[in-house]
């Protein structure tokens, strides 16, 4: 298989050391080459005390090194030298055009998929970019592409012993309920079902779903959106044969047995999702989108500006997601 292409993120994050880190302690990672400026990528592994990486820098993804010790780069360049904590929308332009680069690649054949250190929404709202973050713009960037089966983004947090799948990504609280209609219900679950069978190998997927109310609404007495739409929608899935159970309370949906009741669960909003994710895999949680016509994952993780530099990075997540993706590529790839 051809290599990942992990692009830059934004440069004042940690996502610089964490490339630099990865590549040094290369051994057991995936292979992967590096979309962004080199230079930068330099100054992060001087900043770690690491050697200096031999680099083979390119403008053209079809022409990669063979050399195994040699990092390839598809060159992307700063505007301007980055200070590590103090993010400028100068290198915005990069930071998106590295993003553009590495999708490019995959969409060429010339990279499995793409492994995308973190950005800072906010810097790039500065330059106009005109989406919530990576998984839109991916979305976009390859919304021509032939995609036979359901077509996401759906966002997925996978750890080891949870998958959660969002059917509102960054959607502001008080526009949940609005969002939440039954054809978007019946989309995401199409979606992480394909999803599970296709990129994870799950045959027979089982899949939950978290009520939006307190205790799923009490049969209607605190709420009715899982009567009027989330289980109407749910079992228009099960008419289709997928084994999606009922809307259940979100609060008891997190718990070992309860885990064990499903392969994935679909959480109506970020935070409901997230935090229960990211209170329990923090360091080797992988943001996975589905429903793409190319592998995209990332650490579950964002830019750290507050540590960015001083080498206290972990490196798990972004290790988890390289494997991760290695992995969807392979699954692919057999089908
Ligand atoms: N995939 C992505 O691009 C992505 C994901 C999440 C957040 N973000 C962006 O990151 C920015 C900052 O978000 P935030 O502060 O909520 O989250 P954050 O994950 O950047 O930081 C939260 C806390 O965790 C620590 N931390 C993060 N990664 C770490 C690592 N690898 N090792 C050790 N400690 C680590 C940070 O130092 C901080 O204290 C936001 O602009 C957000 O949009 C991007
Ligand atoms: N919602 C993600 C999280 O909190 O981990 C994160 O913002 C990443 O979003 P993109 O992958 O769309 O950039």
């Amino acid at each position: 298989m051809k290599p990942l292409a992990v692009s830059m993120g934004d440069p004042a994050g940690i996502g610089l050391e964490l490339a630099a880190r990865v590549w040094a302690e290369r051994q057991g990672a995936p292979p992967f080459f590096f979309v962004g400026d080199p230079d930068a990528l330099s100054r992060a592994s001087a900043r770690l005390g690491l050697a200096a990486p031999k680099f083979h820098v390119i403008s053209d993804p079809a022409k990669l090194g063979a050399d195994a010790g040699t990092f390839n780069v598809l060159h992307v360049p700063l505007a301007m030298e980055e200070t590590p904590g103090e993010p400028d929308p100068v290198n915005a332009d990069a930071t998106i055009g590295a993003i553009e680069q590495a999708t490019a690649a995959a969409r060429a054949g010339h990279a499995c998929g793409v492994v995308t250190l973190p950005i800072a929404k906010s810097v790039l709202h500065t330059a106009d970019f005109g989406f919530p973050g990576h998984t839109e713009f991916i979305a976009h960037l390859t919304k021509d592409d032939a995609w036979p089966q359901a077509r996401g983004p759906v966002m997925m947090l996978a750890g080891p012993t949870l998958k959660v799948a969002l059917a509102t990504i960054h959607t502001p609280l008080a526009q949940v309920p609005a969002s939440l209609t039954r054809a978007r219900v019946i989309d995401v679950g199409r979606i992480v079902g394909e999803a599970l069978r296709r990129d994870f190998g799950i045959v027979a997927p089982r899949i939950g779903v978290c009520g939006l109310n307190p205790h799923a609404g009490e049969d209607g007495h605190i709420g009715r959106e899982e009567i009027d739409i989330i289980n109407p929608a749910i079992a228009s899935l099960r008419a289709e044969g997928w084994a999606i159970a009922d809307a259940k309370s979100a609060d008891a949906l997190f718990h070992d047995a309860a885990r064990a009741t499903y392969d994935a669960v679909i959480a109506l909003y970020h935070d409901q999702g997230l935090i229960p994710i990211k209170t329990l895999h923090f360091w080797d949680a992988v943001n996975v989108t589905l429903g793409l016509p190319i592998v995209r994952t990332s650490p579950d993780h964002g830019t750290g500006f507050d540590i960015a530099g001083q080498g206290k990075a972990r490196a798990d997540s972004f290790r988890a997601a390289l494997a991760m993706a290695w992995s969807m590529a392979e699954q692919r790839a057999r089908a």
